[in-house]
């Protein structure tokens, strides 16, 4: 994949949970190498367009084309507490089939929780289990990464340390798509896509300002 190449299309994605209508005609591009994000309230539908562009939901019509290999980090993870930190890597590491654990030892490193590597995840903080998350979904290297507010109960060290990671890997030429309802986080972003009633609008980024985040 070179910069710029289209690696995930969407178009007139519906879904309704029984008659209620939650998607109404979402369409959307990504490429590679951007970082993207999706903004909208509460309830307007954001993880039940990631669970569908991660293949863990069926739309009701619409397509999704994928391109690339597809890392996911859902707002609920899979973790299980009786497993460690370690236990989880080999795990993903075999359903991935990767020949080492590399780039999951890197990610623990940057997210600074390679000390935890033993310890069972039912003993660790929120915020640890969701660098754990993070790093499940982000160790095969995917092409393209859809992450639904990824840093949840992250100290501002570590909210800090994920935005260079996630503009890191857009400049490796990923594609990199944001879950977020903080509109605080667009400037960081390329291009900002706001989902209401069932669709999605490009939005304007807010501009940087003194002493925010
Ligand atoms: N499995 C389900 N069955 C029935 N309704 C659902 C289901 N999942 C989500 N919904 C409803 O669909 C709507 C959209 O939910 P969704 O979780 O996609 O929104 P969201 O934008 O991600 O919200 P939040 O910002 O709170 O995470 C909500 O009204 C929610 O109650």
């Amino acid at each position: 994949m070179s910069k710029g190449d289209l690696v995930l299309r969407v178009r007139d994605v519906h879904k309704s949970y029984r008659r209620r209508p939650v998607l109404r005609g979402a369409s959307l591009e990504l490429h590679a190498g951007t970082l993207t994000g999706i903004v909208g309230e509460n309830g307007s539908g954001k993880s039940t367009l990631l669970r569908i562009l991660a293949n863990e939901l069926a739309q009701d019509s619409g397509t999704v084309e994928c391109l690339a290999k597809v890392g996911y980090c859902p707002q609920n993870s899979v973790l299980h507490g009786a497993l460690t930190v370690d236990q989880h890597l080999r795990y993903f590491q075999v359903a991935y089939g990767l020949d080492d654990l590399g780039r999951a030892s890197q990610l623990l490193e940057l997210l600074h929780f390679a000390p935890y590597r033993q310890a069972r995840l039912g003993t660790l903080s929120g915020g640890t289990r969701q660098k754990l998350n993070l790093t499940l979904a982000l160790m095969h290297d995917p092409g393209v990464l859809l992450l639904d507010e990824p840093y949840q109960g992250f100290d501002w060290e570590t909210y800090l340390r994920f935005w260079d990671l996630a503009a890191a890997l857009r400049d490796r030429g990923r594609s990199v798509l944001v879950v977020s309802h903080l509109a605080y986080d667009t400037k960081r972003l390329d291009a900002v896509y706001q989902l209401e009633g069932g669709m999605l609008k490009q939005a304007a980024r807010a501009e940087a300002h003194a002493g925010g985040v």
